[in-house]
């Protein structure tokens, strides 16, 4: 029985951080916007991921870095204060109470509607909450930003024994004594460092023989290098066979014969986009794999073009910062379209409504001690791509890092397109290098020519300097 009927512009299902942009901006072109969130307005990065996980790792960072500079060493004490880190990250999640983000929507014009929803036709859905049906139409555009799910790997008694997923790690009140962590990709790196600047003692299983292994290898390698400083036990090349429970605990039986017994087993083995129950088959789509949108957010395979999506939901380039600009690409081609701006309707790249750089420029931090700093194409995806390379790879090692701590450890490299001499990917890993990375986003994006970077002077002594270094190997 429908307890209702609500007829919108636009209706963003999700709102995550893309959601929350996507119908930010179709609000601000005018447009009648309501978003749908069946949890936490403010999605999966404010509380289960970006935030709370960075808030877990800031501390044992800054404790390892001033531990590196002679003088700070010796005043730097034993170890972190678990409980304030807790706290700390407590209050990052606000709590777990969305009521500042519920806030911030209506004070930017949108409708928040509490529930669950499903297309049941062309811009047709319904929103359910509790036992409660309500009719929701749209009358220029939906917008699909429901995010992803954590994929549990088929593991003989996995299913059978208490695990974590990510949410529990970030939302943890407790630090167990012993952690696994299957998966060394990003989740899998940082939170196993982050539990063990708490006090875990942590081993990861990790199948291939490098951690982040979608980065260049020396990125994975001196991550390793400060997993283990860290005391993290790595296994790398190694499968879980098995899992059985162990007296309240969990043993994890590994494809090298080995045994570990763990208190509690974080698995961290990739997400896929979040697509069931989503009614996609009232507008003839599939349910189960990524919704694939054209560049402006356009879903494929439905006609009228109202269908939209954005963020982890579409496959593209699953991180906050990557779906929020997808999702102020979709708001304003929805705004556009609905005014009949037919610059909306160009197919140039690199215009407010194209997400060109989804395709060539999309930055990362792994914010791991040290940190990896990436954007771009690594030399294999470069050379992959067909594309004429010269790559320059080689220490961080400039006034700046050494000042920034004693025996810095670090490396950079970038990757050239030798036809157009410009720079198509770069990566930088060591202590702090996340802050280098938007110089590198602006040249990859801005096509800089080498010769003309070659004047962007950087400042002494600051460890960008190692930009100098890169350039001046490159030959110039
Ligand atoms: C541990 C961890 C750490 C991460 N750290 C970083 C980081 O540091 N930096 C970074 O850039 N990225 C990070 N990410 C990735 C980042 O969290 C995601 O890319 C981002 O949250 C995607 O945003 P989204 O809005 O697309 O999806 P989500 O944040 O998942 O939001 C989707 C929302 O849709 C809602 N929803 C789903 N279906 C429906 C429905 N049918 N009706 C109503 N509502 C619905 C959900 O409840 C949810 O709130 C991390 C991920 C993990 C797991
Ligand atoms: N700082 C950041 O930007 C950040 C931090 C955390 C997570 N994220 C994002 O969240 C998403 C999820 O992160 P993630 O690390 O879970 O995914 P991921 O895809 O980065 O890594 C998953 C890892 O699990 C491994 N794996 C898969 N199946 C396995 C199995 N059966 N046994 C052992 N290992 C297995 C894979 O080889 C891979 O290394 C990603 O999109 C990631 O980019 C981003």
């Amino acid at each position: 029985m429908a307890a209702g009927r609500d007829e919108f512009d636009v209706v963003v299902v999700g709102g995550g951080a893309v959601g929350e942009n996507a119908a930010a901006r179709a609000s601000a072109g005018g447009l009648r916007t309501a978003i749908v969130e069946a949890e936490l307005l403010g999605g999966e990065c404010s509380y289960w991921a970006c935030m709370p996980s960075k808030a877990l790792l800031r501390p044992g960072q800054a404790l390892a870095a001033a531990r590196r500079v002679p003088g700070a060493r010796e005043a730097a004490g034993d170890g972190l204060n678990v409980a304030e880190v807790l706290a700390n990250r407590d209050s990052f999640t606000s709590h777990w109470d969305d009521g500042g983000q519920v806030e911030w929507a209506e004070g930017v014009g949108l409708t928040v509607l509490r529930g669950r929803a499903r297309l049941v036709g062309e811009r047709e859905l319904e929103v359910v909450t509790g036992g409660e049906r309500r009719e929701v139409s749209a009358r220029h555009a939906v917008i699909l930003c429901t995010g992803s799910q954590p994929v549990t790997p088929p593991v003989p008694g996995l299913a059978d024994v208490p695990t974590w997923t990510t949410r529990d790690a970030t939302s943890a009140r407790t630090v167990p004594d012993r952690l696994a962590v299957l998966g060394g990709g990003v989740a899998g790196t940082e939170l196993a460092q982050a539990f063990a600047s708490l006090g875990s003692q942590v081993v990861m299983v990790v199948k291939g023989e490098r951690v982040l292994n979608r980065f260049e290898p020396f990125a994975g390698e001196l991550v390793a290098e400060g997993l283990r400083a860290s005391g993290v036990e790595l296994l790398l090349g190694t499968e879980l066979d098995r899992v059985s429970g162990s007296g309240g605990g969990i043993l994890l039986h590994l494809s090298d014969g080995r045994e570990v017994a763990a208190d509690q087993l974080l698995v961290a083995t990739g997400r896929r986009p979040a697509t069931s129950d989503l009614g996609l088959d009232s507008v003839g789509l599939t349910e189960g794999g990524a919704l694939t949108v054209d560049d402006s957010g356009l879903v494929h395979g439905v006609p009228g073009r109202w269908l939209y999506a954005a963020g982890d939901v579409t496959g593209r380039a699953p991180l906050t910062h990557q779906g929020k600009y997808d999702a102020r690409v979709v708001g304003d081609v929805v705004a556009a379209r609905a005014s009949g701006v037919g610059e909306a309707d160009q197919p140039e790249p690199w215009t407010r409504y194209r997400a060109s750089a989804d395709h060539v420029a999309v930055p990362q931090v792994v914010f791991t001690d040290p940190e990896v700093a990436s954007v771009g194409r690594t030399e294999e995806e470069a050379r992959r791509a067909g594309l004429p390379v010269r790559v320059v790879e080689l220490d961080i090692a400039v006034g700046g890092s050494a000042l920034h701590a004693a025996n810095y450890r670090g490396t950079a490299k970038i990757v050239v397109d030798e036809e157009r001499r410009v720079l198509v990917g770069v990566t930088f890993a060591g202590y702090d290098v996340a802050e280098l990375l938007h110089a590198a986003t602006v040249a990859v994006v801005g096509e800089i020519p080498l010769d003309r970077l070659w004047h962007a002077v950087p400042a002494y002594p600051t460890i960008s300097e190692v930009w100098l270094r890169l350039l001046e190997s490159y030959g110039l």
